[in-house]
């Protein structure tokens, strides 16, 4: 199975392809070239490439250096073998794997990770920058040719008549251009290559911060938040090679008028003139552009919003009559969008037609000027027509950056938001080092623990007491709201308490890797979101290298083979858009079925059973019955039926454990109503 469909040349398995066969197994790993003591105990066990192909798996090395080995070659037992001895047999190249559910989010990608999104993204870039303000300079000296060119017919080839040079000078400008040409699309292609490829990485880290972010800072309203990441777009836009091309081309403007200066003398004065007077106007139009664009911004969200909230409630929208309600709501923030939008396009097209007209009067007052020049003899005729076109090449990018500006402000508020949500606290803190524990034994124990959730008044849970012993099967029942689901968030780790502790197996959870947490707790939340895909993919999710062997006994544990038995797709049945194709029952039971798959020594269930019929509630029952026996069972539950899974309960009221004790026994306090629920 390891080795089905591998490429395996004469059917054997080649140091090249472990990796690949290895992953079937769940395991990640990598040929090295190590030295026999160069591999430490705690790299082992590890797979020895020796001569002639063969192989044998170092398990350890004894106290005297002598290494404990399984031989490919021998029936399975092991043997000691002398380091010396093995040395001689050894190829130098070994296999390191460790099983691939330790979820690093920095390995295994193929997009690098940066510690400052924008500026190292950047700096990533910086060859292909370079490269292309390098195109650029010889672009700018090449666009100084075809003045200089005109000139010279001008003043020289035409009243000598000298028609040799007059070819000579046309074959080396058109040189020139075909040489520009390639430049240019040089320039292109490395700008491009740049924006792909920071596009990429700031794709890559804000999709790592988004999904790695702490629930307590969970945007309030999805689409406002996507809206945001949206309007990424402008900030890679203003990236791209038209708009970059327009910055590097701006400081050979300078050079330009040092030409300008060289051959017409005071006409520099035109062109520099209207620069400054085209950057005031420019400067003047940008506090009411930032100002409509900003609420343009905020609008859009507001619409996006509004579009995805409606589209995800369609049902309540429709049974509640509220269609007229979101359709008025809907035509009043695209009213104003599209007025401030227009807003914004008048503004920067006022700013682009303004420069336009410097650059053109500009032209006018060199052609009056430059003529006075040639009257009073101190310029000659190609001198200007030089200058006239050098004018029209300084002032190019100025135009350009009227336009640019508009993007500046836009990808500047991206900037805004990315770097927000850049900053968005983690889960994990990358200078904090937890402790990996593997496998749980199920302790759980709260200590004065409280908690309130982000912007609320009161607390959802209260000053908590509890300890759960290793293997215990508590039922936690309660009035709505009184914080059950809550108390099952915050051992999952979703939500960390604002004082208090939370111990799992003795140790402050903060201290434990999430990922390691969730590993080992099989959580049913009582909101059950599946994803779009494959059943198959739903009950995998996150652990895609469990056999299926093992899928199997979940899907059948849960109860979803019964339901998928039938169906023609079986587990390759599309659940829909979070899982909208299943029943509410059949929902359950993927999430059961995925709490349930890797065996965790904790199972959190958040009514599992809410949903479901009373045949397919107590046939469940049974099956859970089997396998929880040495599990810690913390089960949330309004059905008095699913009680008979636990021995011990828990009564939950405004945030406050107010009973706990034997089942019987709190169960006989509530009847003889020795507990008040207020
Ligand atoms: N995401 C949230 N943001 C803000 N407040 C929340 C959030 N989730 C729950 N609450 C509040 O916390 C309190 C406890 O909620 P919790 O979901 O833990 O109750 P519960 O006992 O599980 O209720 P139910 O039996 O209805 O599921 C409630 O007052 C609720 O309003």
């Amino acid at each position: 199975m390891l080795t089905a469909g591998l490429p395996l040349p004469g059917q054997r398995l080649t140091p090249e392809l472990l990796p690949r066969a290895a992953a079937r197994a769940g395991l990640q790993g990598r040929v090295l070239q190590r030295k026999l003591e160069q591999i430490p105990a705690i790299a082992l066990p590890a797979l020895l490439l020796l001569k002639e192909g063969r192989c044998a798996l170092l398990l350890s090395w004894e106290e005297n250096g002598d290494a404990r080995l399984l031989l490919s070659e021998s029936d399975g037992g092991e043997v000691r073998v002398k380091r010396e001895l093995l040395a001689e047999d050894y190829s130098g190249q070994s296999f390191f794997a460790q099983p691939q559910h330790k979820f690093d989010l920095n390995h295994g990608s193929l997009i690098p990770r940066v510690s400052h999104w924008f500026r190292d993204t950047l700096k990533r870039s910086r060859w292909l920058y370079i490269d292309a303000v390098a195109a650029s300079l010889l672009i700018n000296l090449i666009g100084l040719g075809a003045p200089l060119f005109v000139m010279n017919v001008y003043d020289r080839v035409v009243p000598n008549q000298a028609a040799a040079t007059l070819w000579v000078l046309a074959i080396g400008i058109s040189g020139a251009y075909l040489f520009d040409l390639l430049l240019k699309t040089m320039r292109g292609l490395c700008l491009d290559l740049a924006g792909k490829k920071t596009d990429m990485i700031i794709s890559a880290t804000l999709f790592e911060r988004i999904v790695g972010m702490a629930m307590k800072n969970r945007p309030a309203r999805v689409g406002s938040f996507a809206q945001n990441i949206h309007e990424f777009q402008s900030l890679r836009d203003f990236l791209a090679s038209l708009t970059m091309t327009s910055v590097i081309d701006l400081p050979f403007t300078l050079l330009i008028l040092l030409v300008i200066g060289i051959l017409g003398g005071h006409l520099v004065w035109i062109p520099v003139v209207a620069f400054v007077l085209a950057m005031t106007i420019g400067w003047l139009l940008q506090k009411p552009l930032v100002e409509t664009m900003d609420r343009t911004m905020a609008l859009s969200a507001e619409r996006q919003s509004s579009l995805i909230e409606t589209l995800a409630g369609l049902d309540a929208v429709k049974v509640n009559n509220a269609e007229s309600e979101r359709q008025y709501l809907w035509e009043q923030t695209i009213g104003t969008l599209g007025r401030l939008e227009l807003r914004v396009k008048m503004l920067s097209s006022l700013s682009l037609n303004l420069t336009l007209l410097i650059q053109q009067l500009a032209g006018v007052v060199m052609i009056v000027a430059g003529v006075y020049l040639i009257i009073a003899g101190e310029l000659s005729m190609g001198g200007l027509i030089a200058c006239y076109m050098l004018n029209g090449r300084a002032l190019g990018p100025m135009t350009q950056l009227s336009g640019l500006i508009t993007r500046y402000q836009q990808a500047r508020l991206t900037m805004h938001s990315v770097n927000h949500m850049m900053e968005l606290p983690q889960e994990r803190h990358e200078d904090e080092r937890p402790l990996t524990r593997q496998t749980l034994q199920g302790a759980v124990e709260m200590r004065q623990l409280n908690f309130t959730y982000p912007n609320q008044q009161t607390p959802a849970l209260n000053n908590i007491n509890l300890i759960v012993r290793p293997g215990e099967k508590i039922g936690i029942v309660g009035r709505s709201g009184s914080g059950k689901s809550s108390l099952a968030k915050l051992i999952v780790g979703l939500y960390q308490a604002d004082s208090g502790s939370l111990l799992i197996d003795g140790v402050d959870v903060r201290q434990l890797d999430v990922s390691d947490l969730r590993h080992n707790i099989g959580y049913v939340p009582q909101d059950i979101q599946l994803l779009a895909g494959t059943l198959r993919d739903n009950l995998v999710s996150g652990a895609r290298y469990v056999e299926d062997e093992l899928v199997l006994q979940a899907a059948e544990l849960s109860g979803v083979h019964e339901f998928v038995r039938l169906h023609p797709q079986g587990y390759e049945l599309q659940v829909g858009e979070r899982g909208q194709n299943l029943s509410g029952g059949q929902r359950q039971n993927v999430a059961l079925a995925r709490a349930l798959l890797l065996d965790p020594p904790i199972l959190l269930l958040d009514e599992p059973t809410s949903s479901m019929d009373n045949t397919g509630e107590e046939r469940l029952k049974q099956r859970l019955n089997a396998v929880i026996t040495n599990k810690t069972v913390l089960l949330v539950t309004h059905r008095a039926s699913m009680l008979s899974l636990v021995d011990r309960l828990l009564i939950v009221d405004k945030g406050q454990i107010i009973a706990d004790g034997p089942k019987d026994a709190v169960m006989e306090a509530l009847k003889k109503g020795q507990i008040s629920v207020a």
